[in-house]
Order: C-alpha cells, then sequence, then structure tokens
C-alpha cells in the first residue's frame, strides 16, 4: 500500500515498461496509491488484481471500487466496470512496475546489490553493507532482520523477508530521499516469483548457496533454483543508470548451483569458493571458537581478514560479501576487510547466551537440511564435548525437510531434542513423528540419541539439564524471531529468552522466566 499523490493515471501507464491494454480514454485523474489487498484500498489508489493460492484477488474488485479506487488492473477479460480496467498479461510484474513508477523509479538513482540464496542472505547482506559503510558509502539494506535508511533503523515487522513490491519501492524511495548511493537487498525465491523485487534495476547480484527449501512452493529443485536464477536474468535487464552500471554476477564455486547459474549469467560473472578454480579463494584458514581468520586471494592480491563470525560456512559468506564489494563495486580490499571486522554478527545467528554455565549454550536461526549440518558442525569445531540439537520443522511448510533435518541432526549431534517450531494448523505431534523417522533411518534410537518434545521450553530446558561442562546446546529455526505460530495465533517467542529461562532456572540465578507456549497446557 502506498498513500500519496505522485501522477495521474495516464502519466503512470505511459511509464511502465510492460503492454497494458484498456478501452476508451484514461480519466487525467490522480494517482494516490497502489494495493493489491482490496481491504487496503483507498479513494485515488489502482488496485492489482491477481489469483492467489487461497483466493483470487479479481473477486474483490468489486469491494474495491466501493472504496474509491481510480482504476483496477488485472489478468482476466473484464469489461463493463465504472472505473478504467487495465488488463495485463502479469498483475505481480505489473504491481511492481506500477510501484517503482509511482516512486519515480528510485532504483535508477542508486546502486542496487541483491543477495539470494538459500541460507546466507542476511548474513551476506549485511557483509556488504558493512562493507559499504567502511567504505565511506551512505548505503541502506533491506534484509530479514530489520530495514536501515541512514541512520534509521526500521523494525519492518516483516512476515516476510522480501517485502511486496509497493513496500520495497518505497523503502528504496525513502532511501534515495535520505541521499543513500547504495542499497543491499535480500530477494528471496518467494520475492524474486513473485515479483517483489522487480524494477529494482538490480547492478550487482550475489548466490550463497542453492539447496533443499520451500519445495512446497516451487514444486521442484529446478523450479526453486529458476527462482533465485531471476536475479541473474534481471542483471541484464538493468537499464543504464545516470552515474553507471557496474553490473557483476557473483556466483559461488563450491556450489550445486554454480553451472546452472553460469548458463543463465549474461553479464560479467566472477565466482568465489574455498575448493580450487574460483576466482576469489579463502587460505590459511584459522578457525576459533569467537572467530575465523583467514587471507582472501584473488588474482592479484591476498587480503588477510577477520571476523567474529564462526564456521566455514561463514568463510564463504565473506567471501561472497569481499567479491561484489571488491571485484563488483571497485572498493579498495583494506576497507573490505575493515568492513568484515566491523561486523559483530546477526542476531539469532550462532547467538552466544551466557549465564554463568559450564558449558556452551548458543541459538541459531538453522531452517534447512544444509543450514542444520553448516551450524551442527561449526557446533563440532568450538566444542570437544557433546552437541545437543534443539528443533523443529515448520507446518504448512516443505514436508521433506523434516526428515532431511532430522537425518542431518541424527548424523551429526550426540543428542537431537525435536520439538515445535510454528506447527501452524498442522498436527505438531505429526510433524514430530516424521521427525522421528528421519532419525530413526540414521540409526538414532528414541529416548537415547533422539527425543520428541512438544513444549520448546521443555525441550530447551531438558537440553540444558541434560548439558555437562564442555557440552553445547544449539537451539535452531527460531533465531532472532519474536513469535511462534500455533493455529493461527502468533505466541510471543524467543528462543533466546527461552534458553536464558532454562538457564537461570538451571543455575538458581535471576533471569527471565520462560515463555509462556499453548503446548504447556497439554
Ligand atoms: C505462500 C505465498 O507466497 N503467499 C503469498 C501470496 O499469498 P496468497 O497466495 O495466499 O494470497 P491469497 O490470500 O490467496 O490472496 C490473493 C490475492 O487476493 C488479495 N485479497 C485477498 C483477500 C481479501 O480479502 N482481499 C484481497 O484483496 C490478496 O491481497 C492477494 O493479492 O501472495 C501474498 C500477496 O502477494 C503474499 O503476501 C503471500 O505471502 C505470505 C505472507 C507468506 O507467508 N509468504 C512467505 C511464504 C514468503 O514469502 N516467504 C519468503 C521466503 C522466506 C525465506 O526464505 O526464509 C519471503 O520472502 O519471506
Ligand atoms: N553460507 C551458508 N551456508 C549454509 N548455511 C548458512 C550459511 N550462512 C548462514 N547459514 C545458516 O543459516 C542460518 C540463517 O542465516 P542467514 O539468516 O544469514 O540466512 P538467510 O538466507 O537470510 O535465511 P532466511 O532466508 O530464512 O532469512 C544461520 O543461522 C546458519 O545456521
Amino acid at each position: 500500500m502506498i498513500g500519496f499523490v505522485r501522477r495521474t493515471l495516464p502519466e503512470l501507464i505511459r511509464h511502465l515498461p510492460i503492454q497494458v491494454f484498456w478501452e476508451g480514454t484514461l480519466p487525467d485523474v490522480p494517482v494516490t496509491g497502489i494495493t493489491y489487498n482490496h481491504r487496503d484500498a483507498q479513494p485515488g489508489y489502482i488496485f492489482v488484481a491477481f489469483p492467489g493460492t487461497r483466493v483470487d484477488g479479481h473477486t474483490f474488485i468489486p469491494h474495491a471500487i466501493e472504496r474509491g479506487i481510480v482504476a483496477v488492473v488485472g489478468m482476466q477479460e473484464i469489461s463493463g466496470l465504472s472505473i478504467p480496467y487495465l488488463r495485463v498479461s502479469n498483475s505481480r510484474e505489473a504491481l511492481a512496475y506500477l510501484s517503482a513508477a509511482f516512486y519515480n523509479f528510485p532504483a535508477h538513482e542508486m546502486t542496487v546489490i541483491g543477495v539470494t540464496g538459500t541460507d546466507g542472505k542476511t548474513t551476506t547482506s549485511n557483509l556488504i553493507y558493512q562493507i559499504l559503510l567502511a567504505a565511506g558509502h551512505s548505503a541502506g539494506i533491506v534484509s530479514t532482520v530489520n530495514a536501515v535508511i541512514g541512520d534509521e533503523v526500521v523494525d519492518t515487522g516483516f512476515h516476510v523477508t522480501t517485502p511486496e513490491a509497493p513496500e520495497v519501492q518505497r523503502y528504496l524511495s525513502r532511501m534515495r530521499a535520505a541521499g543513500l548511493t547504495h542499497v543491499v537487498l535480500e530477494a528471496t525465491s518467494h520475492g524474486l516469483e513473485q515479483h517483489r523485487v522487480t524494477g529494482c534495476e538490480f547492478d550487482v547480484g550475489v548466490v550463497t548457496n542453492i539447496t533443499h527449501e520451500h519445495l512446497d512452493y516451487h514444486g521442484s529443485y529446478e523450479a526453486y533454483r529458476a527462482a533465485k536464477g531471476r536475479l541473474f536474468t534481471m542483471l541484464s535487464e538493468t537499464p543504464e543508470k545516470p552515474h553507471g552500471n557496474p553490473r557483476l554476477a557473483v556466483l559461488n564455486r563450491d556450489d550445486q548451483s554454480y553451472e546452472y547459474l553460469q548458463s543463465l549469467v549474461r553479464v560479467p560473472a566472477v565466482s568465489y569458493g574455498l575448493a580450487e578454480g574460483a576466482d576469489l579463494r579463502a587460505e590459511n584458514i584459522r578457525y576459533e571458537a569467537d572467530r575465523l581468520r583467514f587471507d582472501i586471494v584473488g588474482r592479484d592480491f591476498r587480503q588477510p581478514v577477520e571476523t567474529c563470525l564462526v564456521g566455514e560456512y561463514n568463510v564463504s559468506n565473506c567471501l561472497a560479501a569481499f567479491a561484489a564489494t571488491v571485484l563488483g563495486l571497485g572498493i579498495d580490499s583494506q576497507h573490505a576487510a575493515q568492513g568484515i571486522a566491523n561486523m559483530s554478527g546477526v542476531p539469532g545467528r550462532m547467538e552466544r547466551i551466557h549465564m554463568g554455565q559450564s558449558f556452551h549454550a548458543i541459538v541459531d536461526f538453522a531452517h534447512t537440511p544444509n543450514a542444520l549440518k553448516q551450524a551442527l558442525l561449526t557446533a563440532r569445531q568450538i566444542t570437544r564435548g557433546r552437541v545437543i540439537a534443539v528443533f523443529g520443522s515448520a507446518g504448512l511448510r516443505d514436508r521433506e525437510k523434516r526428515r532431511l533435518m532430522a537425518e542431518v541432526s541424527a548424523q551429526l549431534a550426540d543428542i537431537s531434542i525435536f520439538t515445535a517450531e510454528d506447527p501452524r494448523t498442522e498436527s505438531l505431534e505429526g510433524i514430530l513423528e516424521e521427525m522421528a523417522r528421519g532419525a530413526e533411518s540414521q540409526g538414532a534410537v528414541r529416548g537415547k540419541q533422539f527425543y520428541l518434545v512438544p513444549d520448546r521450553g521443555d525441550a530447551i530446558r531438558m537440553a540444558v539439564q541434560m548439558a555437562k561442562p564442555d557440552d553445547l546446546v544449539i537451539a535452531c529455526g527460531k533465531g532472532h524471531e519474536q513469535s511462534m505460530c500455533f493455529g493461527e495465533t502468533e505466541y510471543p517467542w524467543d528462543d533466546r529468552v527461552a534458553m536464558r529461562a532454562a538457564l537461570a532456572e538451571l543455575l538458581g540465578v535471576p533471569g527471565p522466566a520462560m515463555p509462556y507456549l499453548p503446548t504447556r497446557e497439554r
């Protein structure tokens, strides 16, 4: 939803780079906003209708008209409306371009870096953002955790990572107004597929990796990969910008997506990776419990870097950020190293919780099989004690992931405690049983190597009570998130608070109370 007068209807339509069909003459009325939800429609708005997974937006056209809109954009053959009906072949694409046009194409005046991938987008986006700041650029970022517009940190309260196109364009417009020259945008597969970032005129595209996620929505790995690939096809469609176009695709040489993405790219590309063959590599990697040190090596330079991030996957994230900024934007490699050093970590990613206990307690956001694998491998690097993992798998989302994540945990953790993680309207017991089957397929024994504990508070309590000195308890999957969904209700929940509460109970020290979840009543 957008809400101020910018252009008249004919002006806006004239600026769209897509085909639009209508009958008669468009009235010269001002457009005050654009929305895809009839409940947000206000006088002067354009309502953009498209079919969804639950309902078809076209059915709400009469309700939107009652609210005083000036035009409807849709994909069906419709006639006889009291206001202009503009037919397009893809309404979501039209929504994106209309939103961009409404704000007078803000991305055109900035350098836009898009980051996609299954895991590591937020971390890599923030690394790029820190490098831009260290190099003296005025930069903004829109990521899962927040949006930063100059000095302003906007708690976006996103239920989605990549906001809808009107929101994305509004953020870009505010950034341009604040005088920012660079913006980092996290682009999810849903965001790319649903045209939420169409019209963002990307200059540099970065992929972290493409593994297993959201196959419920995309249907197959190939379709999921193709959605992510859109970032790279969009790179070649970016028009010339007044300040020039850097244009670079940054690909992960170690990832299974590499050849596919390379075949899509029509702009200069560079690769990064830990294995031989990448344009940008890491050498002399030293893993420490609370930091990483390594050299980033390019064709004609070697730059030592140090970061408080941990785990091999963060070497990869740093390489991706370095490639985007040093090779893509021409930033000095020392500034890049400084930016990497300045990054203090992303909330809820390998975040340590310490209340004086004799073992490690960590909250992480791993919620895909590969992320969980990386998180547990990193846990192994941190401790010589046992690794006790607590996590679940979401309801109404990718089902196969449940089994795969349980398999990973059975292989890499000493003890796995499967628990609630946004079951939504699905049966929590059903989800946990699917996970149990995954663990059992790896020979793990229920009640010995793995447990089913529906209440997440109890699961975290159990993990810390089991822990001996030097063990490592890791709660994965909720990270920085602030709520958990049971049925259709979001209950306030923060794994970091829950971990503190469990530790305080164990140690008999003051601490927060364990947050409530409906599973506690069972
Ligand atoms: C599964 C999915 O992609 N859902 C998106 C989809 O919703 P939907 O298909 O259910 O829409 P729908 O309810 O059927 O409605 C269809 C149309 O009718 C309109 N409508 C509907 C009802 C009404 O009363 N009036 C009305 O106008 C709706 O506004 C919509 O335009 O279209 C909506 C409008 O574009 C999105 O907001 C919604 O994202 C929901 C919130 C969501 O949860 N998305 C998640 C899965 C998501 O996008 N995740 C990614 C990946 C995160 C990650 O990788 O970690 C993200 O970027 O966050
Ligand atoms: N490059 C990587 N490869 C594999 N796993 C990673 C990588 N980077 C981070 N992770 C794991 O993924 C988790 C989420 O990291 P991050 O938030 O950076 O990813 P994301 O792609 O933004 O996730 P989301 O799309 O859900 O916001 C981390 O807590 C960590 O466990």
